[in-house]
Order: structure tokens, then C-alpha cells, then sequence
């Protein structure tokens, strides 16, 4: 079944969307940091993927977000709603491309370190939807103004609770929200029989169980309320205004050492608090990574590296410690489905084998927590240096690379990264998940705690806080403020490079699952909502929902090209 999926998944990926260009063959040859000559990223062309990048700019979509505490409504049930009415489903407006580094201004609460909790802007309870959007008449209780985002089977809406419906209480918590909707015609099965439907609402409702459980981490995407109609699920949730880290690195082409390790603490973070509720993530990647925007200071003399090219590199700004730079603010973990619970945090027993409680079955819970360690090292790299650390055009070759760990410090772009941050790397991209760093570990690492977290620590103790995250903290002093962010050309978000970055993250994230389930077998979730995975065929499903049909099949339409078989990736 996997062979199968990643198989059709590689096929499409052989061509791309009309008018890109694939990305180049290999071309020249580097010294890898141990002095081994190797092909530039094998067929991954970096000075093509990083001038790509490098064209592309951002967009800061302004919209209100607000602060986080809403444990009360998890408990909350959906509510009934009208039948569908007749309605075209209308686009929403189109965005202008802009060209790169554009700036916008929006308002925003700026406490006074600087730290964004939520955009103000002009968003009020009369701002009028930018569409006709069909979801509307099956979810009464809150306005959706625009589309923010899409999935492979969902569409993301920004939107604001409706003070006089029966959701008016959120409005004090959450101005605005994201709402996630999924269109039951759309979900693979819907068309089956009707255990197939119920796998589909399934892993809906599987999804909505963990993001609920999760819900309390600063560092996670709130989770704000369910509701299922009769076309569509909706998932509600925090709205995080600046959207994906992934649209950063591709406007900004690499982080410094300061902003990655600002990003990837607050990764971690949320990593701990899963891996301490017995949850693995699974499908940790840049697009997962939602963020609040902060001001953007412009450097006075930008730090450029050797590898830059000076035309081209996008600054990246002042970096604040403990606040963020290059308009980064808080960055939350979301997505969570393909998540599982490997546990229960209750019985302390792994979840689909209740009572066994052998030493061995412990040290297989943790291992697959490492699954998470992996996607943890994979961003690292990523940030650090724009590009991800296993590419291959062929599916056969890049699972050997995967299942060996192949990488390299490719010269010249990480000539001038740390050791500090290498070693950090290696810790995470360890194939021995015995040895691989655990989230305990990769927390106490000396260059993740360097002066920008121990300062971010040490505003916290001030403030006497007992949440752990300090990029998050409830601003007790707020003053009015305009951010200025970027507009984003989203189709620029498209490039062959981008496109190879996320497919990267990908097929690399299926591979390292797929191997975790042979492994471990697919424990299912036990949230008090559901059966039992096995029993549902769940695991399966939910795997051709995400892979199968996700975002990269979703973005190539051509297709038919031979492909290879690829081998199984054995932790
Ligand atoms: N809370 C949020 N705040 C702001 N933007 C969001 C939020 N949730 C989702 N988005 C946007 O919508 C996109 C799709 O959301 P999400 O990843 O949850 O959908 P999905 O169907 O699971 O996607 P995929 O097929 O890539 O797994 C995100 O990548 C992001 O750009």
C-alpha cells in the first residue's frame, strides 16, 4: 500500500506545473565539510532553488488574532445548523502579486518589548466577507471574510465570531479565528460504502481529538471549537496572522543562527508537550509552522554570507531576543493529522495494547516519539541553510539517503554556520533513534540555549510566569502599534524550488512514518472518541488521505511518468 502511494506520489512528481521548470540536474561538484567531494545536493539544484527563492516575497495577511486561553471551550459541543442552501461558491478575491520585500502596514497590540499578541487592524465586526463562500449557510455563529489557506482536502478560512450568535462568548477571546473546513465530498471516501464514511469522519474527529488534547501549549495552534453540518467539518482555532514559517524561508532564502534557534525552541516546546500527553506529531515541516507577526526592524548594515548574493538576499532584520526578527514573532506547531497517541497518559499503558507494559513495548513508545526528533533536525537544517537535508528527484534514491542518514554541511552555505548548531544537527539526524537526541535532550542543548533563549528565560523569571514559553506570554502592558509585514506573491510560493522543499518534507515525512508503523504497528488513538485504528482501518485511510492525494499530487496535474519502487526505510 505505501510502496503504491509513494509510488503514484513520484510519478506525479516527475512532472511539474505548467510553465516551472524542474529542478536541475546535478551540475557541479562540492567539498562537503569532512573535505568529501560531492555532487551539489545531487539533483537538486541549490543556486537554482535558492535564487528562486530569494525572486519571492511575502504577504502578512492582516487579520486579528488573539490570545489563546480557551481550555473552557474545549468541552463545548457543535452546534445544529441549517440545511445547505443553493448558493455559488464564489473565489475569494484574488491577491496582487508584489513584488519582492513589499512592505504593509497593520495594526496591532505591541506589548511594550515589542511582542505581537494579537492584530487589531481594521478588522471589525462589520468587515464584510471578501467572497461568497458556499461554507457560510452551514456555519451561522461565524463570519468568514477570507480564504487563508488550502489543504488537500480543506480550505482555511479567516473568520469572526458572531457577538450575537451563540458563540458570541469567543468573541472576548478569540477576535478573529481560523476555520478549517473539510467538504465531506471531497474526503476520499465519501463516495464508498459506509464504513468507509465512517473511517472518513473518523479520522475528522481523531484529528480534532488530539488538537483538543494538545490544546493547552502555548507553543500548539489553539484548538477553539468543532462543528459538523451536513456538507462539511469545521475545525475552528486560533488564528495565526502571519501564516507559514515554510513562506519565510522561501522570501528570506535562510534564517541566522539567532532566528532558527528562536523558531526551532518554540518547536521543541510544543514537541515536549505532546511527547508529555504520549502524542507524536508525525508531519513536522515548515508548513506546519504557523506564526505571529512582529515589526520588522531593517538592519542598519545587513550580515550578509559568503554564499549570498548581495542583489538578491531579502535582510532579515534586527533580531530581538526573546521577541523574534525578520516580522517572526511566536511560532505554534498545527496540523495534527496525522498525529497519534502512542500512550495513554492516564493508564500509562500504549494505546491498542492495553496492560502490556514490558520494558521493550516503553522503549518502543519512545522510539516513536524520535519520529518527531527526525522532522525536528530536518527544519533545523532547513532553516539554517535553506535547503532540506535529503533530496533526490528519484523516490528510490532519496529513501537510501533517508535510511542512512546521508547528509552533508554543503559548502559553501554552511561554512559559516556554527559548530554549535552542526552538532545539533547530527544529534537530531541520528538514524539510531536509540542514540538520536530525545526532546529532553535536544531542550537542554548548548547552542539552542544560547544567549537569546537564557534572556528570553530570564524575562520570564522576571515576570514570574510559570508557562515555559516566553515568546508567548500574555502582554499585561499593550500599546497600539503598526507592524509592518510582508505582502506575499503567493504564487510565487510555487517555484520549483518551493515546491521541492515541500516535497522534500514529504516524502521524507512518509517514509520515516511508514517506518514507524512497520515497526511499531499503528497504534491508534484513544481519546475516549474513538475505536481503536486497526479495528477502523484507519491508519491506511488516513495515510492515502494525506499522502496520496496531499499537496503534492494536488499540485501536479501532469502525470504518467515512469517511476521506481522505492525500499523501506528501517529505523
Ligand atoms: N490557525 C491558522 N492560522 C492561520 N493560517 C492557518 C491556520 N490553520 C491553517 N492555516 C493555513 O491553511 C493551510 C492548510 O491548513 P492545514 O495544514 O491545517 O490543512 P491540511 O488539510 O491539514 O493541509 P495538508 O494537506 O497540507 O496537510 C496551512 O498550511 C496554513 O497556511
Amino acid at each position: 500500500m505505501f510502496h503504491h502511494q509513494i509510488k503514484n506520489l513520484f510519478k506525479k512528481k516527475q512532472s511539474v506545473g505548467a510553465g516551472d521548470t524542474p529542478m536541475a540536474p546535478p551540475s557541479v561538484n562540492l567539498t562537503a565539510a569532512d573535505g568529501s567531494v560531492t555532487p551539489v545536493m545531487d539533483s537538486l539544484d541549490v543556486a537554482k532553488a535558492k535564487a528562486d527563492c530569494v525572486e519571492t516575497a511575502g504577504t502578512l495577511n492582516p487579520s486579528d488574532l488573539s490570545s489563546s486561553d480557551q481550555s473552557a471551550l474545549n468541552d463545548r459541543s457543535a452546534t445544529r445548523v441549517p440545511e445547505l442552501q443553493d448558493a455559488e461558491m464564489a473565489e475569494p478575491t484574488s491577491k496582487v502579486p508584489v513584488a519582492a520585500g513589499d512592505l504593509v502596514s497593520v495594526d496591532v497590540d505591541l506589548d511594550l518589548d515589542g511582542e505581537t499578541d494579537s492584530l487589531q487592524g481594521s478588522t471589525t465586526d462589520e468587515e464584510e466577507p471578501e467572497g461568497h463562500f458556499l461554507e457560510q449557510a452551514e456555519l451561522p455563529d461565524f463570519k468568514l471574510i477570507s480564504k487563508i489557506g488550502e489543504g488537500a482536502f480543506s480550505k482555511v478560512y479567516r473568520a469572526i465570531p458572531q457577538a450575537n450568535s451563540s458563540k458570541g462568548f469567543l468573541h472576548k477571546t478569540f477576535r478573529q479565528v481560523a476555520v478549517k473546513v473539510i467538504n465531506k465530498e471531497d474526503l476520499p471516501s465519501s463516495n464508498r460504502d459506509s464504513k468507509s464514511k465512517a473511517a472518513s469522519k473518523d479520522q475528522v474527529l481523531k484529528e480534532v481529538a488530539i488538537h483538543r488534547t494538545i490544546s493547552a501549549s502555548e507553543n500548539v495552534v489553539s484548538f477553539v471549537d468543532f462543528h459538523e453540518s451536513r456538507h462539511f467539518y469545521f475545525i475552528i482555532q486560533e488564528l495565526l496572522a502571519g501564516g507559514e514559517v515554510f513562506g519565510e524561508i522561501v522570501r528570506l532564502t535562510y534564517f541566522s543562527e539567532d532566528l532558527t534557534r528562536h523558531v526551532i525552541r518554540q518547536l521543541a516546546l510544543a514537541v515536549k508537550h505532546m511527547h508529555a500527553l504520549g502524542i507524536v506529531h508525525r508531519d513536522i515541516k515548515p508548513e506546519n509552522l504557523l506564526f505571529e507577526p512582529i515589526d520588522y526592524i531593517p538592519s542598519q548594515v545587513p550580515v550578509l554570507r559568503k554564499s549570498d548574493d548581495p542583489k538578491t538576499k531579502e535582510d532579515e532584520g534586527v533580531f530581538r531576543p526573546g521577541i523574534g526578527g525578520g516580522g517572526i514573532g511566536a511560532v505554534k506547531l498545527a496540523d495534527f493529522g496525522l498525529s497519534k497517541q502512542i500512550y495513554s497518559t492516564n493508564t500509562k499503558t500504549p494505546c491498542g495494547t492495553v496492560g502490556y507494559t514490558a520494558p521493550e513495548v516503553v522503549k518502543d513508545e519512545r522510539y516513536s516519539m524520535q519520529v518527531d526528533m527526525w522532522g525536528i533536525g530536518c527544519v533545523l537544517y532547513t532553516l539554517l541553510c535553506g535547503f532540506p537535508p535529503f533530496y533526490d528527484e528519484k523516490i528510490d534514491v532519496l529513501t537510501e539517503k533517508i535510511s542512512r542518514g546521508e547528509f552533508t554541511f554543503l559548502r559553501p552555505w554552511w561554512d559559516e554556520i556554527s559548530d554549535g548548531a552542526k552538532n545539533a544537527v547530527c544529534k537530531l539526524l541520528e538514524v539510531d533513534p536509540a542514540k538520536r537526541y530525545n526532546i529532553d535532550e535536544f531542550l537542554d542543548d548548548e547552542w539552542l540555549n544560547q544567549y537569546d533563549c537564557l534572556r528570553g528565560q530570564r524575562i520570564k523569571k522576571h515576570r514570574n510566569e510559570s508557562t515555559e514559553n516566553v515568546y508567548t506570554l500574555n502582554s499585561k502592558k499593550k500599546r497600539h502599534h503598526r507592524v509592518q509585514g510582508f505582502k506575499r506573491d503567493s504564487s510565487l510560493l510555487y517555484s520549483p524550488a518551493a515546491v521541492a522543499l515541500r516535497d522534500a518534507f514529504e516524502v521524507t515525512n512518509a517514509l520515516r512514518r511508514d517506518a514507524d508503523d512497520k515497526m511499531h504497528g499503528p497504534h491508534g488513538v484513544n481519546l475516549g472518541l474513538l475505536q481503536e485504528d486497526e479495528e477502523l482501518g484507519l491508519e491506511n485511510d488516513m495515510f492515502q488521505l494525506r499522502l496520496n492525494s496531499s499537496t503534492i499530487i494536488k499540485r501536479r496535474k501532469n502525470k504518467d511518468d515512469p517511476v521506481d519502487v522505492p525500499t523501506t526505510v528501517t529505523e
